[in-house]
């Protein structure tokens, strides 16, 4: 019965569980919170992993650890290996114009669309590491001019807990790869010719590793007290060394955690909103709508982003100062389709569709519709109805949509459960609450301890399931007001 160990790095928290490795059950658990912004110094995140760690009663017994993490964050190192600067993350919109000009270059409307999805299978916008790097190259040329290698917030913390053991040592696993529009999917090949075209030169990156292969072992001395047995049993493995799995992007870790099959679509609620599925061959969306990266198993993960969905919940519930459970049974009070009221939640811009300096609004203002219920159920079917694009797009690019799993912390607000099965009009499937995406980092280190063609078998009990109940009028008076919007004030 040996133990592993599952990381989540993501926007707004770092969470760790243990679980057993061949049954999946959980043993301990963690998390410890993460600044606020869109630019964060990675130290914060080693900080709150070893909050994490410590609080989940440190990982002395475990065979395996591996790490996920929030996607395409820019992390630049020196040629010692410290941070250049701090992180941009997949929410910072500063280099959208740098996603302009690479598309311009790469042969403008549509050819340079199709060149990129070709080339690495998405088309870049503001999120994707090649982005930021050419905005670095920019705006900070004396930044620029020290990094010697670049990875990601996940290959980061394996590193570190690896103890950092020289830039060779970076390790990325293919779906994170996938997010940094360097990579291709479709070869399985890094693409330095589109590297240097965006930073200039080619700094070092990562080895990409296959799901099961191991990254490295844990440095006894990469976190204080992570190696105590007090209260343990002691090392679960004879030669007591932990094994580092590659890890994965967030929503490649979350498809292994609720072990996504044929016909799923997963909608995870988190800081960012995403709809994805598990695909046997890569996709190339010329569009730039679906993402064409790669999974955690694998294979491949079509994947629709939306930059605003748990958070517009806590807007709407800052706004009408209740928490979110008075939120959920407020939305829940107001009719469907809030008699008329719409809002267009692009509070932080948006990158699905791509409108980084658009912000959010609120249509069809009346005495009736003037109601706290009604701007609660409103923001509730924005935010899904958002989504709810991101299903007609992948179904575009062949994806079965027989089912929703929905998962992610807004998943846990009964008024976006019952909503979800009206707007994406298919039944509607949530696994009790849980880390998803940590699970899945799990599975992937209980694959590594315990070897095999495909990870073990592990299903949650006390699945909830929300039959279809379409109400196709939301999406439609939706559609009228999407591309009503002002552009933001400021940029921030
Ligand atoms: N009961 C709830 N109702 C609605 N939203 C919730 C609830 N509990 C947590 N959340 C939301 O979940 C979000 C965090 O989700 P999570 O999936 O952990 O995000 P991330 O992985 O991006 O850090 C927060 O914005 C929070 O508002
Ligand atoms: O950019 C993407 C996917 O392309 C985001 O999904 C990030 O990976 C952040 O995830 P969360 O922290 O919101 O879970």
């Amino acid at each position: 019965m040996p133990l592993v160990a599952g990381v989540d790095s993501s926007t707004q928290s770092c969470k760790v569980v243990v679980r057993d490795a061949e049954t999946g059950a959980l043993v301990r658990q963690g998390r410890a919170p993460h600044p606020d912004g869109t630019e964060v110094d990675p130290a914060a995140w080693w900080s709150a992993l070893a909050a994490a760690v410590d609080a989940a009663g440190g990982l002395a017994d475990v065979a395996a650890v591996s790490v996920a993490g929030q996607q395409h964050g820019m992390v630049c190192l020196d040629e010692a290996g410290e941070v250049v600067r701090p992180a941009l993350l997949w929410n910072d919109t500063r280099s959208a114009g740098a996603a302009t000009e690479l598309v311009e270059e790469a042969g403008g409307e549509p050819a340079g669309r199709r060149f990129w999805a070709d080339a690495v299978g998405s088309v870049p916008v503001a999120s994707f590491t090649v982005t930021k790097l050419r905005w670095l190259a920019r705006h900070e040329p004396a930044n620029a001019d020290r990094v010697a290698a670049v990875c990601l917030p996940h290959d980061w913390l394996t590193w570190r807990l690896a103890g950092a053991p020289g830039l060779a040592a970076l390790r990325t696993d293919r779906s994170d790869a996938s997010g940094t529009g360097y990579w291709s999917p479709a070869t399985g090949e890094y693409r330095p010719d589109l590297l240097e075209r965006a930073f200039g030169r080619r700094p070092q990156v990562p080895i990409v590793l296959g799901p099961a292969e191991v990254a490295g072992v844990l440095s006894p001395g990469a976190l204080p007290g992570v190696l105590d047995t007090a209260g343990l049993a002691g090392p679960a493995r004879p030669s007591g060394e932990i094994l580092l799995g590659a890890g994965a992007g967030d929503n490649a870790a979350a498809g292994l955690g609720v072990g996504a099959g044929p016909g799923d679509v997963v909608v995870s609620i988190g800081t960012s909103g995403t709809v994805f599925s598990v695909a046997s061959a890569p996709t190339a969306d010329p569009s730039g709508t679906v993402a064409g990266f790669a999974d955690a198993s694998g294979r491949f993960l079509p994947l629709v982003c939306t930059l605003n969905a748990a958070r517009v919940l806590d807007a709407a519930a800052a706004l009408l100062q209740v928490d979110l459970d008075q939120l959920s049974d407020l939305a829940l009070s107001a009719p469907a389709g809030a008699d008329g009221l719409v809002m267009v939640p692009y509070l932080e811009g948006e990158r699905t569709p791509n409108r980084p300096h658009a912000s959010g609004s609120v249509h069809g203002l009346t005495l009736r519709t003037s109601t706290p219920a009604h701007l609660a159920r409103a923001a509730v079917e924005g935010m899904l109805c958002a989504l709810a694009a991101g299903l007609d797009a992948l179904a575009a690019q062949g994806a079965a949509v027989r089912r929703v799993i929905l998962v992610g912390g807004g998943a846990r607000s009964a008024a976006v459960r019952r909503i979800a099965a009206q707007v994406f009009a298919c039944p509607v499937i949530v696994p009790p609450p849980g880390e998803y995406v940590a699970d899945g980092a799990a599975r992937q280190a209980a694959w590594l301890a315990l070897g095999g063609a495909e990870p073990p078998s592990w299903s949650p009990a006390g699945t909830e399931e929300y039959p279809a109940e379409p109400v196709p009028a939301i999406r439609e008076r939706y559609a009228q007001a999407r591309e009503r919007h002002l552009d933001r004030p400021t940029q921030g």
